[in-house]
């Protein structure tokens, strides 16, 4: 479905200031429904690999397809739309309007799509529900808690049922209770539409729910590695990988392992 060749992503250089190489030549392909997850040390590049994949960026170099679609060959505006039809986004700062609640703000891709209000209600609500949201629901973002605007900003994300939701620390700012279930809403968001997700995660626990899980480093892809039947045959693997490339402090015992 989306497919990243070669994708180079090369900060700076102007002014004396030396160039740094983010994402190194990253070839990538997803497929309708599947779950990828992203891990590795900070600053190895998992943003700005994610911005490029969402097309917020363009690479320096390499491209990128879309249903065999050249998505790298867009205009700014095709972009643009190409992101509001196929991809939801969430962000690790949220990104919610101020002067919209938590509600109203889930209804934005709906209401760009001219979805009807009854439809943007009922579909949100639901999913609200799902999320454990229904307190924080109606409060402007100002007087949320960063796990209620998490919430808010993942039902925006899923609420158009896009073909690839991007998720960058999705459950970052929740515990371990709210986590599971967002995790979870993205699990049936998948299974019922075939959405796909990629997420960047530094959760090894919430990296075992992927199928797959990418491991990068210095912007180069450095291993990856597949869930079998044992999830947590799997979580093991993903934190003998994490703990070899070193850089993460891992908190076995916050993860009950130890
Ligand atoms: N806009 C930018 N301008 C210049 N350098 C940048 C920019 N964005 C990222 N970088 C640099 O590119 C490298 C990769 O950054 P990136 O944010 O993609 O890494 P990351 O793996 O997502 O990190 P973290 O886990 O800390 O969020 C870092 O060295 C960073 O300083």
């Amino acid at each position: 479905m989306l497919e990243a060749r070669l994708l180079t992503k090369i900060y700076g250089g102007e002014g004396g200031m030396p160039p740094q190489r983010a994402v190194n030549g990253f070839h990538l392909s997803i497929h309708p429904g599947e779950w990828v997850g992203v891990m590795g040390p900070s600053g190895s590049g998992k943003t700005s690999l994610l911005r490029m994949l969402g097309t917020l960026d363009l690479p320096t170099s390499g491209e990128l397809w879309f249903r065999g679609r050249e998505l790298t060959a867009l205009s700014p505006e095709e972009r643009a739309h190409f992101r509001r039809c196929h991809l939801g986004f969430i962000f690790q700062d949220f990104r919610l309007l101020e002067a919209l609640t938590l509600r109203e703000n889930t209804w934005l891709p709906l209401v760009l799509a001219g979805e009807d209000p009854s439809v943007m209600q009922e579909r949100s609500d639901a999913m609200a529900a799902a999320l454990g949201l229904e307190n924080g629901w109606h409060r402007y973002p100002r007087h949320a808690s960063g796990g209620e605007k998490q919430r808010a900003a993942a039902i925006r994300a899923m609420i158009h049922r896009p073909d690839l939701v991007l998720a960058d620390e999705p459950t970052g700012n929740l515990d371990s209770k709210a986590s599971r279930a967002l995790l979870s809403a993205m699990d049936t968001l998948r299974q019922e539409y075939g959405s796909a997700i990629l997420m960047v995660t530094h959760d090894p626990v919430a990296a075992s729910r992927c199928e797959r899980v990418l491991f990068i480093r210095d912007g180069t892809l450095m291993t990856e590695i597949r869930r079998g039947e044992d999830r947590q045959d799997f979580l093991r693997r993903i934190l003998t990988v994490v703990s070899a490339m070193g850089g993460e402090r891992l908190d076995l015992e916050g993860m009950g392992l130890s």
